[in-house]
């Protein structure tokens, strides 16, 4: 049955191999999981710093959370720092980049390679954050045979073969928003079981398919929020 949500359902299991100490089997709360991506962020930083140990202040200010929201949040992963000392950069890098499912690589497909499909797939950082981007597809014939980011980019007639030939098992979908459901149900009959999509309307996906949507004008949307209470202007 066709679900549709924004958010995964699910939570992630700690047990992919590598999983230390008391993480275990245990669930980790799909909130807990939205965080852990701010948390290593802040980690890569100080290990690129030279930095050994952190504590939980230092770490919680710099992915803005509270202290005590990110010692419950590692306590999911059975990491509790040591009193006097704080946490192992490494060591806590390699526990989130686990639960994340960070230490295989997943293989990325995107979808409209326009604006932001172009910028995605020029966007180096995924490489080093554990994404390949091993396919291109956009339905504009002026764009297909052309190379953006190292990858030709393929007609619509070949997603199919561009996700499976590729054992892709994400796709991106930034495509207009009209569209946007035709290429998510072509993706997942083709194989792909996560799909993060840029396009500004609801997607239905399957149960077995977990779907992230981006959607910056919301997140502004929030910040006029946050700024009307604070000012107390446009009320
Ligand atoms: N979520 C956000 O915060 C955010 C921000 C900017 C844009 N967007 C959205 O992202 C999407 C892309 O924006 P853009 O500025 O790159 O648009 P764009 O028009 O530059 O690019 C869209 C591309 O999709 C291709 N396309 C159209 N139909 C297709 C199909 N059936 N299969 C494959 N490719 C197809 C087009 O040829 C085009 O190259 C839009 O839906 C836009 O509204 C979202």
């Amino acid at each position: 049955m066709d679900t549709q949500r924004g958010v995964p359902r699910t939570h992630a299991r700690a047990t992919e191999p590598g999983a230390t100490g008391r993480a275990g089997a245990r669930d980790v709360p799909t909130a807990t999981v939205a965080r852990l991506p701010g948390y290593l962020r802040v980690l890569n930083g100080l290990t690129a710093d030279g930095v050994v140990t952190t504590s939980s202040e230092e770490l919680a200010a710099g992915a803005g959370v509270t202290s005590a929201q990110l010692r419950k949040d590692l306590s999911f992963l059975g990491s509790y720092g040591r009193r006097g000392v704080g946490y192992d950069v490494l060591h806590l890098s390699e526990q989130i980049s686990v639960v994340l499912g960070l230490t295989t690589q997943r293989r990325v497909v995107i979808v409209g390679i326009g604006n932001l499909g172009h910028a995605l797939a020029s966007y180096s950082v995924f490489a080093e954050r554990g994404f390949a981007v091993v396919g291109l597809v956009d339905a504009d014939p002026a764009l297909v045979g052309t190379t953006v980011g190292g990858l030709m980019v393929q007609p619509p007639a070949s997603l199919h073969d561009v996700v499976s030939g590729a054992d892709a098992t994400i796709g991106i979908i930034a495509t207009p928003a009209a569209v946007a459901q035709d290429v998510c149900d072509e993706l997942v009959a083709a194989g792909v079981v996560g799909i993060l999509t840029f396009a500004p309307r609801a997607l239905r996906v399957p149960a077995h398919v977990d779907l992230r949507a981006v959607d910056v004008a919301s997140e502004l949307q929030i910040l006029a929020f946050h700024d009307r209470r604070r000012t107390g202007t446009g009320a």
